[in-house]
C-alpha cells in the first residue's frame, strides 16, 4: 500500500492502492470491479456499533452481501443500517441485517453509496437509478460518505462519463420545468419514462426524475452554484449533483486493482 498526495485543480487527493478479501467468482470484469470497491470500503470503513446509511444501485449490492457475511459470521457486531431506497430496503431485510430509519437514528457514522459519475474534484452525479433524493438525505445525516465505483464511474470531468444529471421533481411541476431549466441551464431535458409502464417513472418519493442533458466542453462550469439555482427552483425537490460531501472514493479497476481516492480536503 502507497499513499501520495498531489494537487489537481485546487484540489488535494491522496491516492492509497488497497487490498480486498472480495472472494473471487466467476463473473464480468464489471461486476468484479463493482463487488472489489464495495468490500474494500466495507473492510476499512464499517466497524461493529456502526450506524450505517447504505445507498442504492447494483454496486451497493455487492456492500449488502459484504454486510451480510460479517453479520452472519459475528465479525460486525450491532451494526444498524439505514437504506436510501425501497429496493436497498428489502436486500437489507432479505440479508437478516438490522435495518432502521433516520426517525430512530437521525445521526450516522457512515454513508456508503454508488455514483454514475465521479469528477476530479469529487463532485458525484448519482440518480441513474431514480434514488437521488432519499440517497442525500442519509448522506447527509452520515458524519463520513464514501462512494464505491468501478472504473466507467471515474473521469475528470461531469459529463465524460454519464450524459445527464438526473433531478426528481413534483409532478405537477414536471412540464413548466422541462421547457425552464434548459432555458436556464442550457442542455435539453427529458422527462424519463418507465419501460415496464405506461408513462413516467415514479421515484419512491411518488416524483418523477428529469434527465437534464447540459452541455458539455464548457469550461469552469461551477456546479455548485448550478445546484443552489436548481435545488432553489420551485417544484425541484433534489438533484443527483452530489458536491463537497464526498471522503474518499473507492475505484476498482479491470486489471483487479482498487484505489481510494481520498479527499484530502475533508481530512
Ligand atoms: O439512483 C441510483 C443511485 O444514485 C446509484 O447509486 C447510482 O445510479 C449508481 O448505481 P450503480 O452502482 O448501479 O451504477
Amino acid at each position: 500500500m502507497f499513499s501520495t498526495k498531489f494537487p489537481l485543480s485546487g484540489v488535494s487527493r491522496a491516492v492509497r492502492m488497497v487490498t480486498t478479501t472480495a472472494p473471487e467468482a466467476e463473473m464480468a470484469p464489471i461486476e468484479q470491479a463493482k463487488k472489489r470497491a464495495a468490500y474494500a470500503c466495507g473492510e476499512k470503513y464499517v466497524h461493529s456499533g456502526c450506524r450505517l446509511g447504505v445507498g442504492s444501485g447494483s454496486t451497493v449490492k455487492y456492500l449488502v452481501e459484504y454486510l451480510k457475511q460479517g453479520y452472519q459470521n459475528g465479525q460486525l457486531k450491532d451494526i444498524i443500517c439505514v437504506p436510501t431506497s425501497f429496493l436497498t430496503k428489502q436486500w437489507l431485510i432479505e440479508s437478516g441485517l438490522p435495518v432502521s430509519d433516520l426517525d430512530s437514528h437521525p445521526e450516522l457514522d457512515v454513508c456508503i453509496d454508488g455514483a454514475d459519475e465521479v469528477d476530479g474534484q469529487f463532485t458525484c452525479i448519482k440518480g441513474g437509478g431514480a434514488c437521488l433524493a432519499q440517497e442525500k438525505i442519509v448522506q447527509t445525516a452520515a458524519k463520513h460518505f464514501y462512494v464505491i465505483a468501478d472504473y466507467l464511474k471515474d473521469s475528470k470531468h461531469l459529463g465524460d462519463r454519464y450524459p445527464a444529471v438526473p433531478i426528481e421533481v413534483l409532478p405537477p411541476a414536471s412540464q413548466p420545468l422541462l421547457l425552464s431549466i434548459p432555458r436556464a441551464e442550457g442542455g435539453s431535458c427529458q422527462l424519463r419514462q418507465a419501460t415496464k409502464k405506461c408513462g413516467p417513472v415514479v421515484t419512491d418519493n411518488g416524483n418523477f426524475i428529469i434527465d437534464w442533458q447540459f452541455e458539455k466542453n464548457v469550461s469552469g462550469r461551477d456546479w455548485l452554484a448550478i445546484q443552489q439555482r436548481l435545488a432553489n427552483t420551485p417544484g425541484i425537490v433534489e438533484t443527483g449533483l452530489f458536491i463537497g460531501c464526498v471522503d474518499a472514493v473507492f475505484f476498482a479497476y479491470s486489471d483487479g486493482s482498487v484505489k481510494e481516492i481520498v479527499n484530502a480536503k475533508k481530512h
